[in-house]
């Protein structure tokens, strides 16, 4: 039989298992591995990073970083440390200068503020000559002299001379000081002049020549202070005249040649007064043949200087000279500094104060060599002294009485007139005294009102003041010295530094803003140990801080004080503490943040580069 055949079964022939068979051909292929079988994997892995790693490390590797880490840490803590301690100290820094502060008067405040403005306001150029600033030539050593004093002066103690010092209230500071001497032959001025002097009344020196003489003489720098009329004048020129002589016996001065020393004054009247005292001086010298005669030239604006070419054709000895007439002369080469070794100034506060700062620079630079500096004034407020003090060498400060303080031979009286009765209580004023008398008035249109309503009242009155002519003022100067004129009127011109014969009252018909202004002028009178008298006009335009600097000087100088003066309260006062001079004026009745000078101190620097050229003085 046939049978039906079975299909037939097949054995199906299957792809190999991938876990038997790889095949290369195929690289993206990843086998499958169980989960836990990848944890495994994966642990172990890690495991064996950690211990390779390990490995890597040695231990001395492990102990550096253990040690690196121990001083960060150490150094976090010192620096925590260290911030607490600052702050700690900070705090206790802030509460003791609180409680210092608490402590402070207000008068000790106001000082350390004043002198936060001195130092804001001190002036750093120091006073040299711009080629010396700028090739920075210092000096350290004074000029060499020959002038020696006598033996057995040298052979004093210091005691002696402090003593001798002491008995003429003369107030010194520098170092090695020269002996103060008591007479002029042992000072080895020349005979002739010590008998000239004589015949002029001047037998013995004053405190301020005294010891201002030696000084200059022993060639060193100096500033001279000492009260109106005690003979500053002699005390610096009798050293230069000295100077010259001995250079002019040494060899005699050509064409050409000298000065040697040079004088220089704020305004033309004191130049004029000052040359004319140093030619008498000279003249007197040369009278009996015995010394050389010497050549003193005066060099101010407004004259003509043809009128000496007698003097400039000749060798020069002496100049004395204000500040723009001589830099014009030196610019022009008509004489040069060569071999000028003495420089004085007169009145040098003023000097500065007026704006000659940078005239007086200028002058400086024509020098070639080392020169002696002297600066003479009754008034050197302290900013003054200090920048002076800077600019010299080994300086010496010779001081006779407070800088700034009254003569004492003048008697002051301040009288409370109203403004509208002024000009009538002058007239009854001038009645005081016999003349010579001069009122002073700040104003130019009031001092010719002044002489115009005396004029007419039948006063034989001159006026002068800075819109005069040069020749007006001459005139003026010359007939009220003649005596020809009783009175003269003038503005603060006439006050610094000139010198007229026994003037026997000054009268302030208005109260200078400056107490120094007010020293100058009532200093006019008791002079050279002379007494005088000085009326002062006040009233209530009068600033009252003019009062009071007016009210502590009167008390200082121990004269009568009025009592609209007296009720007038220092706010200072109230705060305690000790009245000391402004610094910037030296007036005692003010600190320096409310000094009326300060600011037209700083209006005249602004303004001193427009001055002219011959302003010679004001
Ligand atoms: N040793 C002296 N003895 C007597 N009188 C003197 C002596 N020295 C100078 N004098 C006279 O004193 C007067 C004042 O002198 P001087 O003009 O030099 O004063 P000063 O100190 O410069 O005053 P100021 O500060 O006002 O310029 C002059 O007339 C002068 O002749």
């Amino acid at each position: 039989m046939p049978t039906e055949s079975a299909p037939k079964r097949r054995r199906i022939q299957r792809s190999p298992s991938p876990a038997y068979k790889l095949d290369d051909a195929d690289d993206s292929y990843e086998p499958y591995i169980p989960v836990a079988q990848r944890r495994q994997a994966r642990l172990a892995k890690l495991t064996s990073w950690g211990v390779d790693k390990d490995k890597s490390r040695s231990p001395q590797d492990e102990q550096d970083e253990r040690e690196d880490e121990e001083r960060e840490e150490e150094r976090r803590r010192e620096k925590a440390r260290k911030e607490r301690t600052l702050l700690m100290e900070a705090q206790e820094v802030h509460e003791k200068k609180a409680a210092e502060d608490a402590k402070k008067t207000e008068a000790e405040k106001a000082e350390e503020a004043d002198a936060e403005i001195l130092a804001a306001i001190a002036s750093r150029k120091k006073l040299a000559s711009d080629l010396e600033l700028a090739k920075g030539v210092q000096y350290t050593e004074s000029m060499k002299t020959t002038w020696r004093p006598p033996k057995f002066i040298r052979d004093r103690s210091e005691e002696e001379h402090r003593l001798l010092r002491e008995k003429y209230h003369i107030l010194v500071d520098g170092e090695d000081i020269p002996p103060p001497i008591d007479n002029f032959t042992d000072m080895k001025v020349p005979d002739i002049l010590v008998k000239f002097l004589k015949s002029k009344r001047i037998f013995t020196p004053t405190p301020i020549q005294l010891q201002g003489i030696p000084t200059a003489c022993a060639g060193r720098d100096m500033i001279g202070i000492a009260f109106t009329g005690s003979g500053k004048t002699l005390a610096f020129c009798l050293p230069v005249i000295m100077l010259a002589l001995e250079e002019e016996s040494k060899l005699p001065f050509v064409r050409g040649e000298g000065p040697v020393g040079v004088i220089l004054c704020p305004s033309r009247e004191l130049a004029t007064q000052t040359y004319e005292n140093v030619l008498t001086w000279t003249s007197a010298l040369s009278k009996e043949g015995r010394y050389p005669s010497l050549n003193v030239l005066l060099c101010i604006g407004g004259i003509s200087m043809s009128d000496q070419s007698h003097v400039m054709n000749k060798g020069l000895h002496i100049v004395v000279a204000t500040p723009g007439r001589l830099i014009d002369m030196l610019e022009k080469k008509r004489f040069t500094f060569d071999s000028c070794k003495y420089l004085c100034m007169d009145e040098a506060d003023r000097m500065i104060d007026l704006g000659f700062e940078d005239d007086v620079r200028n002058i400086m630079s024509f020098f070639k060599h080392q020169r002696q500096t002297l600066l003479f004034s009754a008034t050197m407020p302290r900013k003054i002294q200090d920048f002076a003090q800077q600019s010299l060498v080994k300086p010496i400060l010779v001081n006779v009485g407070r800088a700034g303080a009254a003569n004492l031979d003048v008697l002051q009286v301040v009288e409370y007139v109203k403004q509208e009765a002024k000009m009538v209580y002058l007239l009854e004023c001038l009645q005081k005294t016999p003349p010579p008398v001069i009122i002073f008035s700040e104003n130019k249109n009031e001092v010719d009102d002044i002489q115009e309503y005396l004029l007419l009242k039948g006063v034989e009155a001159v006026a002068i003041h800075g819109s005069k002519t040069q020749e007006e003022r001459q005139y003026a100067i010359k007939a009220f010295k003649s005596g020809a004129k009783d009175v003269m009127v003038a503005s603060g011109v006439a006050s610094k530094g000139l010198d007229f014969n026994d003037i026997q009252h000054v009268i302030i018909f208005s109260m200078p803003k400056e107490i120094e202004d007010y020293v100058h002028q009532i200093g006019r009178t008791g002079r050279s140990g002379k007494t005088g008298i000085a009326t002062t006009f006040v009233n209530m335009n009068t600033p009252e801080q003019t009062l009071l600097d007016l009210k502590y000087l009167l008390m200082e100088a121990g004269q009568k004080v009025p009592p609209f003066l007296l009720s007038i309260d220092d706010p200072r006062a109230a705060q305690g503490g000790s009245l000391k001079g402004c610094p910037v004026c030296g007036g005692l009745g003010h600190g320096i943040s409310n000094c009326p000078k300060l600011e037209d101190t700083q209006r005249r620097q602004m303004a001193s580069h427009r001055i002219s050229d011959d302003r010679g003085g004001y």
